[in-house]
This record gives structure tokens, sequence and C-alpha cells, in this order.
């Protein structure tokens, strides 16, 4: 559904009156409280908010990988709900892609096999010109014989985001990518996020605590309790920093 008249344009991920609650009873919580939100092809997006704001789970539920208490999502004009665990499995590996704190990295395969498993995986055959362009962007033509133990963290970050770019996804989640990273590092990878979506046209969301990580974002949504409570144009790390710490007089107790 168009989220205002004359909006034609399918956002790449739509998610609808999402809700997700953990538990019953006493110990029940609600860790979306019916979030709606668009998130618009060739955007950066940066999702803060305080420690258990719901943040994970929102990626979580909108990429697929937890199913919401209701509401739904919608990839690409696909509406994940009425999808079989098969064939969600079979969208996340072709049209998603992930990006975490940890690389997740396999440590028997070579650098190459790490970036193109997903294709294995979804059984789909490599474009080769794609993956060239893509080792080429993420600086790792030197490397792709290696194990990823012989590369260092901003390098193997780096080969995360090349496997999450190997399908082509129309979306890529990502979780504090930099979180293990020192800062001149977590700046090549943001810096490289922010080009894919400037160069390929490619959708980002990025879950970070970091002002500086969310200011390579387009737009930055600020969540508490389940539900968005600020939804700002880039304001500068300075900007969004003072803007939290504002929320977090008035909102965030
Ligand atoms: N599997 C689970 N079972 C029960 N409660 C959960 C589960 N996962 C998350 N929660 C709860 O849901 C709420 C939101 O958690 P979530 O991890 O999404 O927050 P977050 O904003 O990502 O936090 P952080 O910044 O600390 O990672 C929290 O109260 C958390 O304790």
């Amino acid at each position: 559904m168009p989220e205002y008249p004359g909006q034609t344009i399918e956002p790449a991920v739509r998610v609808e009156h999402l809700t997700r609650v953990y538990g019953a009873g006493r110990n029940q919580v609600t860790a979306l409280a019916g979030i709606n939100v668009g998130f618009d092809r060739g955007t950066f997006t940066a999702v803060m908010g305080p420690s258990g704001s719901g943040k994970s789970t929102l990626l979580q539920t909108a990429a697929g990988l937890d199913r919401p208490t209701s509401g739904r999502v919608v990839i690409g004009g696909t509406d994940l709900s009425g999808l079989s665990e098969t064939r969600l499995t079979e969208l996340r590996r072709t049209r998603i892609g992930f990006v975490f704190q940890a690389f997740n990295l396999i440590g028997a395969l070579t650098v190459e096999e790490n970036i193109v498993l997903p294709l294995r995986l979804a059984g789909v055959r490599p474009d080769r010109a794609w993956l060239t362009q893509v080792v080429e962007r993420v600086g790792l033509t030197d490397r792709l014989h290696h194990r990823p133990a012989a590369l260092s963290g901003g390098q193997q970050q780096r080969v995360a985001i090349a496997r999450a770019l190997a399908t082509r996804p129309e979306v890529i989640f990502s979780d504090e990518p930099t979180g293990a990273l020192d800062s001149r590092t977590a700046a090549q990878v943001l810096t490289l996020l922010r080009a894919v979506v400037d160069e390929h046209g490619l959708t980002v969301v990025m879950v970070t605590h970091d002002p500086i990580a969310a200011s390579y974002a387009d737009r930055v949504l600020v969540l508490a309790d389940g539900a968005i409570v600020a939804d700002l144009p880039q304001l500068g790390a300075g900007g969004i920093a003072e803007h939290l710490a504002s929320l977090d007089r008035r909102v965030l107790r």
C-alpha cells in the first residue's frame, strides 16, 4: 500500500503494523509495538535507540529471520507472511544480504568460496561480471585465495559485504557492522556500504549505536520501547548525538 497519496513506487522493504511479543504472562515482552515504515530503494537507513528498544528485533523480522506476532513485511512486493519456511529461506538467500558484527565467515573456505556461498546454497549460477565488480569494489582482488584467518578484521568484514552483495540483493540488513572494528577500519566499511547504495542503487538498513556510523546514512530512525520515536534526515554525527540526547531527556527517561 502507498504510504501517502500519490506514491506509486513500492519501497524495497515495507513493514506494516509490525508487532513482536516474546514470552507469555508475566514474562511477556513487547519488543515491537506496531511499527509502520518503508525503506525506499537506493537509500541507506540507520536504526538507533537504547538497548532493548527493539532494533535487532526489527531487523530480524524485516529480514524474515524471525516471524512477527502480527503485522507484515513486504520485500520487493512479496509479502513474507504468506511464505512457507522453504520459500522464505529461498527469498532470504536470493533477495536479502546480511552483514553482522561477527563476520560469520567459514574458516575452511577461501575468500572467494565464502563470497559465492550464498549463490551455491541457492543453486544460482554466479554472474561473473557482477562478482568481479563486487570483488574489485571491496578491494579483495588479491585476497581471493586466502582463508579468512589470514585477513584483518576490516578485510573480513569486506568479505562479508561482498558475500552479502553476491546475489545482487534487494536489501542489505546489517546489525552493528562496525561493532568489532577500530574507527579507521570502521570508516572504510561504512564508506563501502555508502558506495554500494550510491553506485549500485542498493538499499541498506543498518542498526548502530554509533552516531558517527549513522552519519553515513540518509535517514536515521530512532526506536524506544518498540516504537519509532524519531525519523530524521541526515544531521551529521554531532546533530544525531544531540538529537539522541534530547530524546533521551524527553522520551527515553
Ligand atoms: N528471544 C527473546 N526472548 C525474549 N525476549 C527477547 C528476545 N529477543 C529480544 N527480547 C526482548 O525484546 C526487547 C527488544 O530486544 P532487541 O534485542 O530487539 O533490542 P535492541 O534495541 O536490539 O537492543 P541492543 O541494543 O541491546 O542490542 C528486549 O526487551 C529484549 O529483552
